[in-house]
Order: structure tokens, then C-alpha cells, then sequence
């Protein structure tokens, strides 16, 4: 038994419940700087972490999916934020959920994100890893290291399908 999936574009508004879209976009607060030969797009998300950890900045280089994809798990990271930032100009999948208990494949919600759009988990978001999609594609990641685990996962059951 599993669950076929609705695909929705990235926008900051429906991404709003999870945590923040980073873009350059009109909507967000941005002002030329260095004499006008640049435009900062300014405090685009809110990098968390607990006490005890820091923020690190890392590059994943993810596999692309075949679709169909089976949705099977999700996980958090109850302690920090973690943000994706495509560096490859590809679009890719984000697969989340609400945090708290309880969550099933009735809470997920599946967004396809443009190449230039970057996506920041709030803590303790349900996601699914990493979803590349088309080739091989570099992300620049912004998550939270240090003591203690930080990275809790649920089976879905049923599981959901997100459609070729
Ligand atoms: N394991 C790891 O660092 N990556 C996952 O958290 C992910 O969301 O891709
Ligand atoms: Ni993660």
C-alpha cells in the first residue's frame, strides 16, 4: 500500500510551515551595496542550533532519483536548522512534514525547488534526505555539528510515491 504524492512548486509562502526558501527574490528584503555594482538579498533564513553545537558549512554531492521515488522514510534534526543551496543549477525535490509525533504520509508535502532556489529546514522539520534529481548535482549545506544526535527517523508506512 502506498500513497501517490501531489508535486507543488517551492514558494516561500507554502514552504512557510517547515521553514525558509533562500532566493533572490523581489519578495525578500534586498538593497544595493558596493556603490550599486551589487544587491545584497539580506537575512534570507534563520540558522539555528543548540547551545552545545555550531553551525558548519559542508557540500553534499547527491545521486540523482529515479522516478517514481517511494517515500519509505523521513527524519529531523531536533537540535539545529540545516539549509540545501544548489550549486549545480538543477532542480530537485524537497519532501517534508510538519515536526512533532505522529507524522504520516498524510502530513508530507512534496515541492519541486528551481536551481536557484535553496530551502532551510527549520528545526525538528520532517524530511526525507537529500533528492537530486536529473545528475549528479552539488549542494552547499549549512547544519548544526556537535554533541549528541541530532537526527531522528520514522518508517512511513504507508509509504508515499512521488509520481515519474
Ligand atoms: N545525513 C545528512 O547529513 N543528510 C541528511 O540530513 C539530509 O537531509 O540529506
Ligand atoms: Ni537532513
Amino acid at each position: 500500500m502506498s500513497v501517490v504524492l501531489t508535486v507543488e512548486p517551492l514558494t516561500a509562502e507554502a514552504f512557510a510551515p517547515f521553514g525558509d526558501v533562500i532566493e533572490a527574490s523581489d519578495s525578500t528584503r534586498h538593497f544595493p551595496i558596493n556603490g550599486g555594482n551589487t544587491e545584497r538579498f539580506h537575512d534570507l533564513m534563520t540558522i539555528a542550533t543548540d547551545p552545545q553545537g555550531h553551525a558548519i558549512v559542508s557540500i553534499f554531492r547527491g545521486q540523482p532519483r529515479s522516478l517514481p521515488f517511494a517515500l519509505v522514510m523521513l527524519e529531523r534534526h531536533p537540535k539545529g536548522s540545516q539549509a540545501f543551496m544548489p550549486l549545480s543549477g538543477r532542480p530537485y525535490l524537497v519532501a517534508v512534514a510538519r515536526p512533532g509525533e505522529g507524522v504520516s504520509v498524510a502530513d508530507v508535502r512534496v515541492f519541486l525547488a528551481r536551481g536557484d532556489q535553496g530551502v532551510n529546514y527549520a528545526p525538528g522539520t520532517w524530511h526525507h534526505p537529500l533528492l537530486a534529481l536529473h545528475a549528479v548535482s552539488d549542494f552547499l549545506v549549512i547544519d548544526r555539528a556537535g554533541p549528541g544526535g541530532n537526527c531522528d527517523e520514522i518508517v512511513l508506512a504507508p509509504q508515499g510515491v512521488i509520481p515519474a
